[in-house]
């Protein structure tokens, strides 16, 4: 077997992302030693009951201390606190990065933390489930998957390119962008979509002529796929708008303003307006489809549900 990318790899927080990327890493052969570091204690356990790390701690700190690359995947909201204790243990040359699903927050936060000594390469892997916690992962969820990394100008080239490999390995396609660029796209192709999801759930769960049991009964329609989506861990998604805030409220006003629209087209019975949209969006799925975005992946079962969309490219809304 060839050489492993790095010698010693920390994931720090193991729920379902960080475990995938521990499988994947492993299956691959990406690392001689993976660390890995929790502070939930039942976490904890099951890391090294599934055999997912070969050295299990408490603190991120010892986690990351010679570690040759350090991956933050826990919630968005404490990557500034989690780098705060990683950077002074950053060996020289180490490569910090994360899979933060909001990047301009997540640089904000722990860029400061970096030491000269260290490089920091953001990272987004566009690939998860609803699911969360160790034994949600599975070392296949990267396949055909896109991996955006979102390095500043200052990065240095040879720890993007290893950060690159390494997501390579792990079975993805990787793509570059702006910080700012790639939270206006996933603001408008996961983020907004996530909040239709909780809410349409949550108005559906609140009506009370619509009964929980017949919300139940009747989720074999288009509801039931949204159900999925309003199941996604609250704390992350909690995270994922608060730290996102200004690229989620602009694609909202816009997206606020065409649902008015549509309102209008119902109410007025203009049927041309409403069919010329869905044989618009009818062909969009269509082109997701033949790009193979919906079928990259390998079939997971349930797991195997479309991810965070597209990647095509986005402009900011016109006026
Ligand atoms: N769930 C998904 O589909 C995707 C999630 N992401 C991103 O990945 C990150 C992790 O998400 P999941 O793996 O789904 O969450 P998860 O809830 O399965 O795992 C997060 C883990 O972080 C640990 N943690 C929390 N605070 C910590 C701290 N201060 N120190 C150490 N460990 C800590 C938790 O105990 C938990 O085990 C998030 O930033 C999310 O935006 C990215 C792509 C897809
Ligand atoms: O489960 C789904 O459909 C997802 O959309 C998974 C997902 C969630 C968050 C991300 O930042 C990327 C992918």
């Amino acid at each position: 077997m060839a050489e492993p990318l790095f010698d010693r790899v920390a994931i720090i927080g193991v729920g379902l992302i960080g475990s995938s990327i521990a499988r994947a890493a492993r299956k691959a052969g990406l690392a001689r030693t993976i660390a890995a570091a929790d502070q939930d204690a039942s976490v904890r356990e099951r890391v090294a009951a599934l055999g997912l790390a070969d050295e299990v701690f408490e603190r991120s700190g010892e986690a990351a201390a010679e570690a040759d690359l350090v991956i933050v995947c826990t919630p968005v909201g404490v990557c500034g606190p989690v780098a705060a204790e990683i950077g002074p243990r950053l060996k020289p040359g180490a490569i910090l990065s994360d899979v933060g699903s909001v990047k301009g927050a997540v640089v904000r936060d722990m860029a400061p933390h970096v030491p000269a000594h260290a490089h920091f390469v953001p990272a987004h892997p566009i690939a998860g489930t609803e699911d969360s916690g160790p034994d949600a992962g599975f070392a296949e969820l990267f396949d055909g998957r896109w991996a955006i990394l979102t390095p500043l100008e200052s990065a240095d080239p040879a720890a993007v390119a290893a950060l690159r490999a390494f997501w390579e390995g792990a079975g993805a396609r990787v793509d570059t962008m702006t910080v700012e660029h790639h939270d206006l796209v996933f603001a408008i192709v996961s983020h907004v979509p996530h909040l239709i999801a909780y809410n349409i759930v949550g108005t559906a769960a609140d009506l009370e002529e619509v009964t929980q049991s017949e919300v139940i009964k009747y989720s074999a329609s288009g509801f039931r796929d949204f159900t999925r989506i309003a199941a996604s861990d609250p704390t992350m998604w909690r995270d994922v708008f608060l730290n996102n805030r200004d690229a989620v409220l602009q694609m909202l006003g816009r997206f606020v303003e065409d649902l008015t629209a549509l309102q209008r087209a119902i109410r007025w019975g203009e049927g041309d307006k409403l069919f010329e949209l869905f044989t618009r969006t009818r062909e969009i799925r269509r082109s997701i489809i033949e790009q193979g975005q919906d079928t990259a992946a390998p079939d997971f079962g349930r797991r195997n549900a479309p991810s965070a969309g597209d990647h095509g490219a986005i402009s900011p809304p016109g006026p």
